[in-house]
């Protein structure tokens, strides 16, 4: 059955904020436009929803945000749309706004949401994939990482210069809640000398190997990479172990923390945000529901599933990884 024909959409940032959704908003809100359609802008993710926090955005409304970090519209993570009534007040105050359809720009529990919501009410949600850890499944990018990454590597390097002048081995956490691409592209573009990530055991050797022998040169420091992996402060642990093994070394520990999702987004993170933006708006154009835009083998557009985006995993870039054990000798 075709659908009723769409008016006015609304447009969410919901979970973690990412360098570069600003820039989606905006594209999401110019290709709307363009297509003779109204846009609201709801405020504080799935929370404004139940709140009725909604403000129009027009063309100008947009102007300067597409430079700037984290997101105009706010975010959150609502406790509330995870309950029936939540979603119910949700539905209503969508409805009251005259709102026929929405982009969320978000990760996998946003999806999540997304589905559920739109199994209940007839409200289609198209998605965008915004995250600096880059683990949503059927897209091979998400927007953010590059930028976070660039800041990772922007901090490493300076870290290095002081390891370097003291002698010291820094243990470097990187964020990644249960994914380990942000850190294992970081640690390769800096030459760390050990990478810890969830998904490569592996790799664990190389620590054992550098500080078995490497380290026993003189005048040597070292960088070792390690993702956060849904436990903030890890790598104390981790630091704490290697000095209670090693009492000679001078060990240091470094948690980036929040700086990583900060910050002007870069230009891979703007064109891929607005590229995703207008696929968005376009693939409601055309009656899609439930789906996330993705961008696979070199950024081409492929719409992916919500329930395959939030259920399967993505998989780690085995190719970064034998690459690391190859390099790091
Ligand atoms: N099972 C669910 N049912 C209803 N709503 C959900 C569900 N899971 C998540 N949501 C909604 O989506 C919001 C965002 O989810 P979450 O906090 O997991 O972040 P995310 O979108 O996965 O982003 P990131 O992990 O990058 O920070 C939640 O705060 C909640 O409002
Ligand atoms: O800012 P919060 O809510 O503590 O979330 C931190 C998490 O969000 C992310 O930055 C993005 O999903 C993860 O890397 C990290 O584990
Ligand atoms: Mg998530």
């Amino acid at each position: 059955m075709k659908r009723k024909k769409l008016e006015k959409i609304g447009v969410l940032t919901s979970g973690g904020d990412a360098p570069g959704m600003n820039a989606a908003i905006r594209a999401v809100t110019r290709a709307a436009i363009s297509n003779k359609l109204k846009v609201v802008g709801i405020r504080h993710g799935y929370q404004g929803m139940i709140d009725g926090d909604f403000v129009p955005l027009r063309t100008r409304d947009v102007s300067g945000i597409l430079h700037r970090g984290g997101t105009v519209l706010k975010t959150a993570r609502s406790m509330e749309f995870r309950t029936e009534a939540g979603r119910e007040k949700a539905y209503q105050n969508l409805k009251k706004e005259g709102i026929d359809a929405c982009v969320v720009i978000g990760g996998d529990g946003s999806f999540t949401g997304a589905l559920i919501f739109s199994q209940e009410y007839d409200i289609p949600f198209v998605g965008i994939p915004g995250t600096i850890d880059n683990d949503m499944y059927g897209t091979d990018y998400t927007i953010g990482y590059d930028t976070a990454l660039n800041t990772v590597v922007e901090a490493v390097d300076k870290i290095r210069h002081t390891a370097a002048s003291h002698d010291r081995l820094f243990f470097i956490e990187v964020m990644g809640r249960e994914a380990g691409l942000l850190a294992l592209s970081a640690g390769i573009a800096v030459g760390a000398e050990a990478i810890l990530i969830p998904e490569a055991k592996i790799l664990e050797k190389e620590l054992d190997q550098f500080l078995k022998k490497g380290y026993k040169e003189k005048d040597r420091s070292g960088i070792v990479i390690v993702a956060e992996g849904g436990e903030t402060g890890r790598v104390i642990k981790i630091a704490k172990a290697v000095e209670d093994n090693y009492p000679n070394l001078d060990v240091r520990v470094s948690i980036l923390g929040h700086i990583q999702r900060g910050g002007k987004p870069s230009a891979r993170d703007r064109i891929a945000a607005t590229k995703m933006g207008v696929a968005a708006v376009e693939a409601l154009l055309d009656d899609q529901k439930s789906i996330m835009i993705g961008l696979v083998k070199n950024f081409i557009v492929d719409h992916v599933p919500f329930n395959k985006a939030v259920k399967l995993n993505h998989s780690i870039d085995e190719d970064l990884i034998h690459i690391q054990s190859i390099i790091n000798i």
